[in-house]
C-alpha cells in the first residue's frame, strides 16, 4: 500500500494563507473536506468529539504535506465552541473559513419520537451549528469577514423516519439566509449551506439497512461544493443552499424511500471521487515505506462495493466489468 494524495480539481493554493476549521473533521466528508483544503494550501483545523480520528486525519494529511490540527470539540457546548475558536485566533492570528460540517442524526418514525429525542437533534444539528457561527462572528469574522458552510441534509420534502433532524437542518437553511443578510454588507461574512443526498461516507455505519441502489453521491462531491462555496470564485454567492444529491430529491421518493425513482439500476453520471488511486507495489517505495497508506472509505461493505464501482467508472474502465459504461 501506498500514500496516496488528494487530487482536487481545484487550483493549488486556493486557500494559501487561509486558516479553516472544520468541525467533524475526522470522519466522512469533514475528513475529505479536510484533506481537499489541506491539499489546496489551507491550515486546516478539525475538531470533533472522539480525539483518535482527528488524530488519524491529521497524520494523513501531514504526511502527504498538509497543515492540520486537531482540537476537541463538542459542538452543543457554547462554552466549548467560543474556546475552539478563540485558540485558534490566538494561534494563527485569523479565522477565514469555518464548515460547519459535524452533525446527525437517529431514524425514528414522528410518532415515537420522544421530546427528548426531538430536543437532542436539535441541539446537536441546529443549536451546534448556531455556536460556531456565533463563536467565529464574535471572535474574528465580526470585524474581519469570512466564508462559512453548514453542511446540512437534503430535507427540501421534508424527512420521512427524520423529523427531528428535518426540522433542524430546514432551521439551518432559514438561519443561514437570515445570518447572510445581517453579518454580509457589513461584516464581510459568506455564509452558505450545503445539503447531500446519500452518500457514500462513515455516517452510513448507522444506517445498516440501507440498499445503495441507486448513484449515491461520494465525499469528494459534498467536499467539492464545499470548498467552491468557501472560495473566492464563489465571492457573490451568499446565502444559498447549494444540493448536492443528483437530483434525487426532486423526485417523488426523494433518498430516502425504500426505492428512489432516480434512475434505480444504473446510473450514467460520472462520479468525482478526489483519491487518488493507489499505485501499484506502493508502500515499498522508499519515500512512502512506514507511512500508512490513506483509507479511501470507511464504510459498510455494500457502501465499499458500491464505490470500487464508482472507481472503476472514473478511470474509464468497464465498472460492471463487462465493457459498458454505466455503472
Ligand atoms: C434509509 C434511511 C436513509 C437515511 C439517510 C440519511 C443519511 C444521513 C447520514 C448522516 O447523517 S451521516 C452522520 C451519521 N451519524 C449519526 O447520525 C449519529 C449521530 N447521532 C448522535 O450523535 C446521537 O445519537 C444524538 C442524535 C446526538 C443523540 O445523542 P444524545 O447523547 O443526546 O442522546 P441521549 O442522551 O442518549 O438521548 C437523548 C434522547 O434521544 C433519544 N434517542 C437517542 N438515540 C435514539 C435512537 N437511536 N432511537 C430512538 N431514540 C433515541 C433518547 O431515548 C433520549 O430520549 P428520552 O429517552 O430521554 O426521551
Ligand atoms: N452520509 C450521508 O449520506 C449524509 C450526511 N449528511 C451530513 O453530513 C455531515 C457529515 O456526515 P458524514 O461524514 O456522512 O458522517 P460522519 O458520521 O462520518 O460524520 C459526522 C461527524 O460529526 C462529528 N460529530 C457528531 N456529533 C458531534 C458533536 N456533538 N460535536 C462535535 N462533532 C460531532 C463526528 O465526530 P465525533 O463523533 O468524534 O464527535 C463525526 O466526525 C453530517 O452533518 C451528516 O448528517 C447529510 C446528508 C447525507
Amino acid at each position: 500500500m501506498s500514500m496516496i494524495g488528494y487530487n482536487s480539481v481545484f487550483k493549488k493554493d486556493l486557500f494559501k494563507d487561509q486558516v479553516i476549521l472544520v468541525t467533524g473533521g475526522g470522519t466522512g466528508i469533514g475528513r475529505c473536506t479536510a484533506h481537499e483544503l489541506a491539499s489546496l494550501g489551507a491550515t486546516v483545523i478539525i475538531a470533533a468529539r472522539k480525539i483518535d480520528q482527528l488524530i488519524n486525519t491529521a497524520r494523513e494529511i501531514e504526511l502527504l504535506g498538509g497543515k492540520c490540527e486537531t482540537m476537541a470539540l463538542n459542538i452543543r457546548d457554547p462554552k466549548q465552541a467560543v474556546e475552539v475558536v478563540q485558540a485558534i485566533v490566538a494561534k494563527h492570528g485569523k479565522l477565514t473559513g469555518l464548515v460547519n460540517n459535524a452533525g446527525g442524526q437517529f431514524r425514528s418514525p414522528a410518532s415515537k419520537l420522544s421530546p427528548n429525542g426531538f430536543a437532542a437533534v436539535v441541539n446537536l444539528n441546529l443549536m451546534g451549528t448556531f455556536n460556531l457561527c456565533k463563536a467565529a462572528f464574535d471572535t474574528y469574522m465580526g470585524e474581519h469577514g469570512g466564508s462559512i458552510v453548514n453542511v446540512t441534509l437534503d430535507c427540501r420534502n421534508g424527512i420521512p423516519g427524520m423529523l427531528h433532524s428535518g426540522a433542524a437542518r430546514a432551521g439551518v437553511i432559514n438561519m443561514t439566509k437570515t445570518l447572510a443578510i445581517e453579518w454580509g454588507p457589513f461584516n464581510g461574512i459568506r455564509i452558505n449551506c450545503v445539503s447531500p443526498g446519500m452518500m457514500m461516507t462513515s455516517g452510513l455505519k448507522t444506517y445498516p439497512e440501507h440498499n445503495p441502489s441507486s448513484r449515491m453521491g461520494t465525499e469528494s462531491e459534498a467536499a467539492a461544493a464545499v470548498v467552491f462555496l468557501l472560495s473566492p470564485a464563489a465571492s457573490y454567492i451568499t446565502g444559498i443552499n447549494l444540493p448536492v444529491d443528483g437530483a434525487s430529491s426532486l423526485t417523488c421518493a426523494g433518498t430516502y424511500g425504500t426505492e428512489t425513482l432516480f434512475n434505480p439500476k444504473t446510473s450514467l453520471m460520472k462520479p468525482y471521487i478526489g483519491w487518488l488511486q493507489q499505485q501499484e507495489g506502493g508502500g515499498e517505495e522508499e519515500e512512502t515505506k512506514g507511512q500508512p497508506a490513506v483509507k479511501e472509505l470507511d464504510a459498510p461493505e455494500p457502501i465499499i462495493h458500491l464505490y470500487e464501482r464508482y472507481k472503476g467508472f472514473v478511470n474509464g474502465g468497464s465498472a460492471n466489468g463487462g465493457g459498458g459504461s454505466k455503472l
